[in-house]
């Protein structure tokens, strides 16, 4: 029942901007993929170039080999959660959902349907105008849900939602996902991702920086770093840097050493007569990963916002 979302060459220019920057990458049915990137990455334009709101400047992005566009069945085929705030205050939720089936040709009654499965039942005769964020959120991926379509879209789901919130939508996406959906989930933090996606798609700038699984993304991290304590540390700075590792001193007199594994820095030192107290490769967090991925991408945008 899944289909599988291909972005291919995709450019976005806003003026002199650069918002997508030749991006490339494919979303696969069955899983959920996480979309990941600092704040104006280009993750939004990006979903809204897929959802047909955005022309591309180049490059294309497709669901089964079409524009979303071309697509005839609307939200029976891609279901997304894009701007949770983006909802009439004066209308009720249940007259939103249900205005939305019509116009889609979508039975009435899955208004209900969906409302009792993100939990809004009792809310849905309220104006949504008085809604918490975390209630426009479950809206949202209410609405995303209506047409029971097998692509599925969600930009920073989990923003405003409480932990108990959070859990639930893990679940959800875990269904949809076991359903044979395509499941893409956008986020710029990947604290959320960690616990929610099997598939990983960050990108900076842009740009794409990784497109793997979970599981590939933290063996990056693993990599990341080797921590050594020796007494000759201008010794065995100059037989690692020698040999293409950067080494920068960290607390307690110990090195950080990138760019070596443990063993072949353990090599170098017993080759060059120099004492190790400490060799330890050092395990980086998922977290820790995505920021060193994507330092140069946050560093760029922190020097645009004024
Ligand atoms: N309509 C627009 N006009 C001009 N610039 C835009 C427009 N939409 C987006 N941009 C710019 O394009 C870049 C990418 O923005 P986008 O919203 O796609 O990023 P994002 O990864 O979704 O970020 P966030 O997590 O902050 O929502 C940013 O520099 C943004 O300022």
């Amino acid at each position: 029942m899944g289909r599988v979302i291909e972005i291919d060459e995709l450019t976005k220019r806003y003026g002199d901007t650069t918002a997508v920057d030749g991006l490339s990458f494919t979303v696969r049915p069955g899983r959920v993929t996480g979309f990941l990137g600092p704040n104006g990455a280009g993750k939004t334009t990006t979903l809204r170039i897929l959802l047909g709101l955005v022309a591309p400047t180049g490059g294309s992005a497709t669901v089964d080999g079409a524009p979303f566009g071309e697509h005839p069945r609307g939200l029976r085929h891609v279901g997304a959660l894009l701007d949770a705030g983006d909802v009439h205050g004066g209308r009720t939720a249940r007259a939103h959902l249900s205005a939305l089936a019509r116009t889609n040709g979508i039975p009435r009654r899955r208004a209900d349907e969906v409302l009792a499965e993100v939990g809004l039942a009792e809310a849905a005769g309220k104006r949504v105008g008085g809604y918490s964020l975390g209630m426009r959120q479950r809206l949202g991926i209410a609405t995303a849900l209506l047409g029971e379509p097998p692509v599925l879209l969600f930009d920073e789901p989990l923003n405003g939602l409480d932990p108990e919130g959070v859990l639930w939508v893990r679940g959800l996406f875990r269904r949809l996902a076991d359903e044979g959906r395509t499941v893409f989930v956008s986020s710029h933090l990947m604290s959320e991702m960690e616990n929610t996606a099997d598939d990983l798609v960050v990108i900076g700038r842009g740009r794409l920086i990784a497109a793997e699984g979970v599981v590939a993304f933290a063996a990056r991290g693993a990599r990341l770093s080797v921590t050594v304590r020796t007494p000759d540390a201008a010794g065995l700075t100059a037989a690692l840097t020698a040999e293409g590792a950067a080494v920068r001193p960290v607390q307690d007199g110990a090195l950080s050493v990138t760019g070596l594994p443990a063993a072949r820095i353990g090599e170098l030192a017993c080759r060059g007569g120099v004492p190790l107290h400490e060799l330890s490769p050092r395990t980086a967090s998922l977290e820790e990963a995505f920021m060193e991925l994507t330092a140069d991408s946050v560093e760029y945008t922190a020097k645009e916002t004024p």
